[in-house]
This record gives C-alpha cells, sequence and structure tokens, in this order.
C-alpha cells in the first residue's frame, strides 16, 4: 500500500466486510433467527425469484435464470470469504504457496483456520510439492471457529499466532486477551511455537514513541512466555520501524530479565507430549536439565540436536539460561530461531561427543558468547545423556 489513506479505505472495507460475513454478529443471527426464520438468503431468493417471476414466456424465464445466476455469484462470493479457511484450494492461495514453496521460505501462515483438516491437507500438499524441503505450517487464530476446535488445530500445526487484528474483528474484544492467554498457554503445554501479532505497539505507526498501555501489552505477552511477538502495520508501513522493534527488545528483554531475577515462575503443569517410547525419554531428559540449570543457576544450556525436537523441549520448559541449539541442518536451524529462548546454529557433528562440545566451546567462545568457567549443562539427542561442565 502506497499510504496510509490507501490502507486506511483497505482496511474500513476489511471490517465491512467482516461484519457482513460474520455469522456470530448479532444482526446477522437476528436477520437469521427472526427475518430468515432458520432459512438461508440464497433459499429466500430463489423463492422470490420463482414465486414473483411467473409465467413460461422465454423471456420470463430468461429473466428468472439471470437473477438466480446473479444471487448465486453474490451468495458464493460471500461464501468464499466467509470460509476462507477451509476453501484454502482457492487457485491464487495454492499459486501463493507455490510461490513460497519456490522461494524456500520456513514457514507458511495460513489465515481463519476452522479445523486440523485445513491444516493436514495443506501439508499433504506441501509434502507433495516441496520434495524433503520442511516448510511448517503455522494456524492463524482469527476466528470463532478456531477457537472452538483449539486443540485438534494446535496439535495439527507446527505452530500458532494469535492474529489479533482479524480475532479483534470476529469475537467481543473484551475477550481478545483471554483468548490469547488460552492459546499461548495450550501451545506450550503442546510443545508448538507460538506467535502474538497485531497492534502490538500501533501507536507507532506515527508516533516515535508507545503509550504506556502498548508496553504493558508487550509486557503481558511476554509473561504470558509466548514464543515470538510480531509487528505487522508498525514495520509495514509505520513511520518508525527501528525504533518499534528497538521498543519490543528492549520491553521483551526486561521483562524476562526481571522475570528470572525475581524467580516469578508460575507453575505450569506440562503434560507428557512425546508419544514414542524414544520421544519419552527426550522430554525426561530434557524437563531434568531445564531443572538442573535453574537450581544450579549455569550459564546456558547446549543442546546437540538431528531433528530440532530436543531443542524444542527444552525451550518449553522455559528454563533461566540462554539455550544453544547445535543442529546439522540450515531448514531445521532456521525453524528453531521461532522458538522461545533458541540461539541455533548448523554445524556438522562429529560421532565423538566431547569433540562436539570442544568444537562449539571455542566457537561460542570466539563469538564472546561464553567464557572460560562458565557453567554449562549440555544433552544430546545421540547420547540421551545430560552433562554438567565448566568452559574449559
Ligand atoms: C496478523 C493478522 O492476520 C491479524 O492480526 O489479523
Amino acid at each position: 500500500m502506497k499510504d496510509s489513506e490507501d490502507w486506511n479505505r483497505a482496511r474500513m472495507r476489511k471490517h465491512i466486510e467482516t461484519i457482513l460475513v460474520g455469522e456470530g454478529f448479532l444482526w446477522i443471527s437476528g436477520l437469521q433467527a427472526y427475518a430468515l426464520k432458520g432459512n438461508t438468503l440464497w433459499q429466500l431468493e430463489l423463492h422470490w425469484a420463482n414465486s414473483r417471476l411467473k409465467g413460461k414466456t422465454s423471456i420470463m424465464l430468461i429473466m428468472k435464470l439471470a437473477w438466480n445466476a446473479f444471487i448465486y455469484m453474490i451468495w458464493r462470493e460471500r461464501n468464499k470469504r466467509h470460509f476462507k479457511g477451509l476453501q484454502a484450494n482457492e487457485s491464487e492461495d495454492w499459486l501463493d504457496i507455490d510461490f513460497g514453496i519456490a522461494e524456500g521460505v520456513d514457514f507458511i501462515a495460513i489465515s481463519f483456520v476452522k479445523s486440523a483438516e485445513v491444516i493436514n491437507h495443506l501439508k499433504s500438499y506441501i509434502a507433495a510439492r516441496a520434495c524433503g524441503s520442511e516448510i511448517a505450517v503455522i494456524a492463524k487464530m482469527e476466528s470463532v471457529d478456531s477457537l472452538k476446535n483449539l486443540e485438534e488445530i494446535i496439535q495439527a500445526s507446527d505452530g500458532a499466532m494469535v492474529a489479533r487484528g482479524d480475532l479483534g474483528a470476529q469475537i467481543p474484544l473484551e475477550q481478545v486477551p483471554s483468548a490469547q492467554q488460552k492459546i499461548v498457554q495450550l501451545c506450550r503445554q503442546l510443545n508448538k511455537p507460538v506467535i502474538v501479532a497485531s497492534q502490538l505497539l500501533e501507536s507507532m505507526i506515527e508516533y516515535p514513541t508507545p503509550t504506556r498501555a502498548e508496553v504493558a501489552d508487550v509486557s503481558e505477552a511476554v509473561r504470558q512466555r509466548a514464543d515470538a511477538l510480531m509487528l505487522s502495520g508498525e514495520s509495514a508501513m509505520g513511520q518508525y520501524p527501528e525504533k518499534a522493534l528497538a521498543v519490543l527488545r528492549s520491553v521483551s528483554v526486561r521483562i524476562e530479565k526481571w522475570w528470572r531475577e525475581e524467580k516469578c515462575h508460575e507453575a505450569m503443569e506440562l503434560p507428557d507430549v512425546g508419544t514414542l517410547f524414544a520421544d519419552s525419554i527426550s522430554e525426561e531428559i530434557c524437563n531434568s536439565a531445564a531443572k538442573i540449570a535453574n537450581n544450579l543457576e549455569a550459564d546456558a544450556l547446549f543442546v546437540y540436536t538431528k531433528t530440532g525436537l530436543m531443542a524444542s523441549l527444552l525451550s518449553r520448559c522455559r528454563p533461566d539460561c540462554p539455550i544453544f541449539a547445535f543442529t546439522t541442518t540450515t531448514s531445521v536451524r532456521r525453524r528453531l530461531n521461532l522458538q522461545w529462548g533458541l540461539i541455533p546454529f548448523r554445524l556438522s557433528f562429529y560421532d565423538d561427543m566431547d569433540a562436539n562440545l570442544n568444537k562449539t566451546f571455542s566457537l561460542l567462545k570466539a563469538r564472546g558468547m561464553i567464557k572460560s568457567g562458565d557453567l554449562v549443562i549440555a544433552v544430546s539427542d545421540m547420547l540421551q545423556s545430560i552433562q554438567v561442565m565448566n568452559v574449559p
């Protein structure tokens, strides 16, 4: 969009569109209950055309057909928008997805997801098209149906986004914070990364400093332990994109520091997520390693992981220290960037664990990320063990 006027116009159109298609909205429910008496507009229009355009002359027949076709087109367009999430088979969507696959994107986020079926469908398509590359699918939670089917959608996805812009147009505004809390919490329990998006620093589209309320909103998302926060308008067309990013970063760092220093961890029940025996072992190792790291006030956790699973299991525990994750493929390294507290690196592994440790100690020391004497807890999915040591 060229300027904010264009954006405002587009946004206003979108809001009107949302109001027109939202069955959750009072006037639509009222219309259906009282005026339409349970019939759809489409059924009533057909009835109207059939009764009003009586007669069997050819001109009447043509008018009848034309009227029905016209109403059908409007109805089809309305349904297309309303069932946006289910109709991911629309040709433009598939073209966009193909473009993403060709460009080697790491994530595809799908809007207005209504059920796990949509996610599974997209995943099968990506698997068939992307020839071995692993593109993660993020479910955008922004409709009443996505909230109804939250758990199955999150289970099927590789992560979720609390898309507060559209969500706030689909449910009453005062319900958005509790929906956010619920989605973030469930994602953590199910070990899926979660992004909190939209209007975090909305006023910074025009002004160089945020409002107190915006800072409180960012703090709350950090306190809920979301994996990522996403700017949209602030960086897409705002006047202070870098400042907005800097504010987001400084507020997040400050809250997390306070969290660690004051030991304000809220106990959270983390149900088992491992289904295979090997996964359950990894999970137990990671839970214990995170606990040891907190109890010993370790300087860093190191994880050597081929698939990224152990790194995500460590991240799920939200330990007090940074987690350095080492993995062998670029796609896993890039994907791990989305997860809370992980600093991922790609490198090839030796068979000997000591050689891997020495290599990574040198790498991080050279970058000033650790120093001699630091206490490190290391886990690995090759050895399935926990090692506690000081950096040489
Ligand atoms: C990000 C987005 O799509 C929303 O907030 O609606």
